[in-house]
C-alpha cells in the first residue's frame, strides 16, 4: 500500500472537502437510516446483474462465494454511505484500495463491476425517491450518493489497474527469469512422462484392461500442459501446436473408452494414431526445450525455486481453473525448523548450504506440473494443481521424511541434521487466493506450535 501513500493526502483532502463535510455528514446520517434496512435488496440486484454475465459466473457462481461477497458488498455500502470524521479517512481510503487489489487477484473484469455498480446506484436512488424526503433534500441526497459511489469506485479501479499491470508484468518476467536450462530439464521430464503414459496406455488397451477417459489429462504431462506450459514458455506457436496434438490424442482415447466392442484391428489403428500424435508432441517438446536453451544465459539462484513475486499469476490461473472445472488445487507452505539457530551456530554460509539442499529435496519431491516458490527466507510454497488436501499432505509427509534423513555436510567435517514443518490447505472456493494461502499459513503456524517436524492440514 506504501506505493499509493503519496496520493493518500490528496485523496484525503478531496474526501474531506467534497464528500464527508460536516453538512454532508448530516445528510448521510439521514440517508443511512433510510437505506440501511434495504441494503440487501440493492446487493441482490448487483449480484443478479453480475451473474447474468457468463464470464463472471465462472468465478462467482457458488453459494459460498456469493454469500461471502454479498456480505462484503453490504458492509462496504453501509461504510461509505455513513458519516465519517477526519480520523476515519485514512482507513476508508485504504479499504477502497484493498477492494481493488482483491478484484485484481480474483481477476474480475472491471467493466462488469462498473455496470453492476450502476444497478447499485439506481437501487439506492429508488429507495431515496420512495422515501418521504422533500424534493430539495432528495436532490442533495442523490447527488451525494452519486459522488461517493463514483469516487470510491474510481479509487477501487485505480488500485485494480495498478495490480493487474503488476500481475501481467510478473507473469512475463516469470518466463524471462526462470532459467532456460531449468525449463528445458523440466520439458525433458515431461517428454519421458508422455512416452511412459503412451506405452502403459497401449499395453492396457491391447490387454483389454481398458483406459480411463481422463488418463491423459491426469498424467503429469497433461497437468503440465494445462496448468504450466503457457506460464513458463514464451513460444505461443509451439505450445498451441502441442495443445492441438493433445486434443487429438484425447479424442482417440475417448473413442477407445466409448467403443469397447471395436474389433482388435480398429483398436490397433487407434493406438498407432496415438503413437503418432505422441511422437509429434515429443518432437515439439524438444523444439521448445532447444529454443529455450538457445536463449538461456541466466544464472541459477540459491534455491532454484521460483521467486515469490511470480506467485500471483500462477495462483490466479489455478484459482480460475479450479472454479471453472471443480478440480481444486492444494497448497503446501513449509519452513525449515530453527533455521536461525543453524545460522547462529554454523554461520550464514552453512545456512545457505542447508537452504540449498532442503530446496533440492522439495524440488525433486513434487511433480513437474507443480510449482515450487521460495516464499520467504527459509519458507517455501508449493502449488499442486488438481490435488486434494489429502494428496498434498502425502507429498508433504514424503518431503518431511526425506528432509529428516538429510545430513548436510559442512566444512571441517561437521554435519547438521534439519527438519521442516508443513501447513497444507486445499483451495477453499473463494476467488481470492489469499484466503487459501492464509489457511496454509495458519496450518504451518499450528505445525510449529505443536512441536515442529510435522504436517498439519488446515
Ligand atoms: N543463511 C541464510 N539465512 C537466511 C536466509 N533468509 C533468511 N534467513 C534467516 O532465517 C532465519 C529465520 O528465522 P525465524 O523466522 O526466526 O525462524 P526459525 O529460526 O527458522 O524458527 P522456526 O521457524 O520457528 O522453527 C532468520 O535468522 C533469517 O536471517 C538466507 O537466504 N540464507
Amino acid at each position: 500500500m506504501r506505493r499509493l501513500n503519496r496520493h493518500m493526502k490528496g485523496l484525503e483532502k478531496f474526501y474531506l472537502t467534497n464528500l464527508y463535510t460536516p453538512e454532508n455528514n448530516k445528510v448521510l446520517a439521514e440517508i443511512s437510516t433510510i437505506i440501511q434496512p434495504r441494503y440487501m435488496d440493492v446487493v441482490d440486484v448487483f449480484y443478479r446483474e453480475l451473474l447474468g454475465d457468463t464470464s463472471a459466473r465462472q468465478f462467482l457462481d457458488s453459494e459460498q462465494v456469493e454469500n461471502r461477497l454479498k456480505g462484503s458488498l453490504k458492509d462496504w455500502l453501509a461504510d461509505i454511505l455513513s458519516p465519517k470524521e477526519r480520523y476515519e479517512m485514512e482507513h476508508l481510503i485504504e479499504r477502497q484500495l484493498q477492494i481493488g487489489q482483491v478484484h485484481a487477484r480474483i481477476d474480475v473484469p472491471m467493466p462488469l463491476v462498473d455496470n453492476a455498480m450502476l444497478m447499485v446506484k439506481n437501487g439506492c436512488f429508488e429507495i431515496l425517491v420512495e422515501s418521504d424526503m422533500d424534493r430539495e433534500h432528495l436532490a442533495e441526497a442523490i447527488r451525494l450518493v452519486n459522488s461517493i459511489l463514483e469516487s470510491s469506485l474510481s479509487m477501487i479501479n485505480q488500485a485494480y489497474m495498478h495490480d493487474m499491470v503488476e500481475n501481467e508484468r510478473n507473469a512475463m518476467s516469470l518466463r524471462l527469469n526462470l532459467s532456460g536450462q531449468d525449463i528445458a530439464l523440466e520439458i525433458e521430464r515431461i517428454r519421458s512422462d508422455l512416452f511412459n503414459w503412451l506405452s502403459d496406455s497401449i499395453f492396457q488397451v491391447m490387454s483389454a484392461q481398458g483406459l480411463a477417459e481422463d488418463s491423459l489429462q491426469r498424467s503429469e504431462f497433461g497437468l503440465w500442459v494445462n496448468h504450466k506450459m503457457d506460464l513458463i514458455t514464451p513460444q505461443a506457436d509451439l505450445s498451441g501446436k502441442i495443445k492441438h496434438r493433445m486434443d487429438l490424442l484425447s479424442a482417440d482415447i475417448r473413442h477407445l473408452t466409448h467403443q469397447a466392442d471395436d474389433p482388435v484391428q480398429r483398436q490397433k489403428e487407434i493406438c498407432n494414431q496415438m503413437s503418432k500424435a505422441a511422437n509429434e508432441i515429443g518432437w515439439l517438446l524438444s523444439e521448445l526445450a532447444n529454443s529455450l536453451l538457445a536463449n538461456s544465459s541466466k544464472e541459477d539462484s540459491l534455491t532454484r525455486l521460483i521467486e515469490r513475486k511470480h506467485m500471483a499469476p500462477v495462483l490466479q490461473k489455478e484459482t480460475q481453473m479450479a472454479l471453472a472445472t471443480g478440480n481444486d488445487y492444494s497448497l503446501i507452505m513449509c519452513d525449515i525448523d530453527h533455521f536461525k539457530r543453524i545460522n547462529d551456530i554454523y554461520g550464514h554460509a552453512a545456512g545457505d548450504l542447508v537452504l540449498e539442499q532442503a530446496a533440492k529435496v522439495v524440488r525433486h519431491a513434487v511433480r513437474v506440473s507443480d510449482y515450487s516458490f521460495r516464499y520467504g527466507g527459509e519458507e517455501f510454497l508449493l502449488v499442486l494443481p488438481e490435488s486434494s488436501a489429502e494428496q498434498a499432505a502425502e507429498v508433504a509427509e514424503q518431503i518431511r521424511q526425506k528432509v529428516e534423513k538429510l545430513v548436510v555436510e559442512l566444512e571441517s567435517q561437521r554435519s547438521v541434521n534439519i527438519s521442516m514443518s508443513f501447513g497444507v490447505a486445499q483451495f477453499n472456493g473463494h476467488p481470492d487466493y489469499m484466503r487459501s494461502l492464509k489457511n496454509a499459513d495458519m496450518a504451518l503456524y499450528s505445525a510449529k506450535h505443536q512441536g515442529r517436524n510435522r504436517v498439519v492440514m488446515a
